[in-house]
């Protein structure tokens, strides 16, 4: 489980002066700008969740898992990861932790992928036949057989990506912190690496917490999701309940058995559903499901003639992600 308690962190930078040797001044500058980078940020993740963490450049995702992985630590607040602080009970956390950042691989750079993984097993003390059981069972999935021998920089970035996944999953376990785990990948790829987190989750019932630009990973993945803009946590919530409440118009068309009366279309006024487009036999609207449920539309729309066939379009999730940050 991860708890996470009025968290905080702030970094203070040097001001840089204009002038000669201005940057070696700024070393010994008592003047310092102050960036509050995450701000009294709280959640708590139960095992087994799959939660996407989003928010516009910048907004302070990066610098909440590092202080999840131990790796920054937090100027102010609380955090637990399965009850112990990840930053003073470092070694016995990222026994149970795996972290894949996607912009920077865990793999030493030189070697084989095969003797990275020789050297993640023995740092993290993996017995030789978890090793190899471990290793059958993801590396058929990640096919990553195919790139065994070859030195991790000469990786392709899907095939790193994957090899890095795998990586992280050498010692089995039960929390995964991925930064950004699909940037920079085609569509074969992200989907390779989408299949494999949803059987993590599913099938392994690994707790999983998700950055990405991508909102295609947030709908495909995730159950829940936490928005963060300007360091502050603007939004938890489930990713329904965030497209309905954002308020963007759902497209609903509608066919009928036969023609409709235009004075009916001409007639009707609605505040929360528009007609955008009609013929002899269809009509279109937009609707803000806030404020009218689908079943009062269609009831409506119901009383002009006997149904044919009804097409629903949600609202694009990248037009609520749009609104939202
Ligand atoms: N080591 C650091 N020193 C000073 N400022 C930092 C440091 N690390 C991050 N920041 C600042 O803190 C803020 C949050 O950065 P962070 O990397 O957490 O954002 P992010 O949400 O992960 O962004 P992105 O989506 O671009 O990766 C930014 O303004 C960033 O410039």
């Amino acid at each position: 489980m991860i708890e996470v308690q009025g968290l905080h962190k702030e970094f203070k930078t040097p001001v840089v002066k204009d002038g000669s040797f201005a940057g070696l001044r700024a070393l010994f500058s008592r003047e310092y700008t102050v960036k509050q980078a995450v701000q009294n940020i709280s959640f708590r993740i139960e095992p087994g969740e799959f939660v996407g963490y989003i928010g516009p450049n910048g907004a302070g995702k990066s610098t909440t898992i590092k202080m999840l992985a131990g790796i920054l630590h937090p100027s102010s607040g609380n955090v637990r990861v399965n009850g112990m602080d990840p930053h003073q009970q470092r070694r016995q956390v990222v026994r149970r932790l795996g972290v894949v950042f996607g912009q920077r691989s865990q793999l030493w750079w030189d070697l084989p992928v095969k003797d990275s993984y020789d050297i993640l097993a023995k740092m993290y003390r993996v017995d030789d036949k978890d090793k190899h059981e471990r290793l059958e069972e993801f590396a058929a999935i990640l096919d990553l057989k195919e790139f065994w021998d070859t030195p991790v920089r000469k990786l392709s970035l899907g095939q790193r990506m994957r090899a890095d996944l795998g990586a992280a999953m050498l010692h089995n376990p039960d929390i995964l912190f991925l930064d950004e785990p699909t940037i920079g990948l085609d569509v074969n790829a992200k989907r390779n690496i989408r299949s494999f987190l949803k059987l993590l989750n599913k099938d392994f019932g690994k707790t999983i917490l998700l950055t990405t630009h991508d909102m295609d990973d947030i709908e495909q993945l995730c159950s829940r999701v936490m928005v963060i803009n300007h360091g502050q946590l603007t939004y938890d919530g489930t990713v329904k309940s965030l497209r309905e409440n954002i308020g963007l118009p759902t497209i609903i068309k509608v066919s009928y058995l036969e023609n409709i009366k235009s004075s009916n279309v001409a007639k009707f006024h609605h505040e929360a559903v528009k007609v955008i487009d009609h013929t002899e036999r269809t009509i279109t609207v937009e609707a803000n499901r806030n404020r009218i449920g689908t079943m009062q539309i269609l009831a409506q729309l119901g009383e002009w003639g006997e149904l044919a066939d009804v097409e629903m379009q949600e609202p694009d999730f990248e037009d609520v992600i749009h609104k939202v940050y």
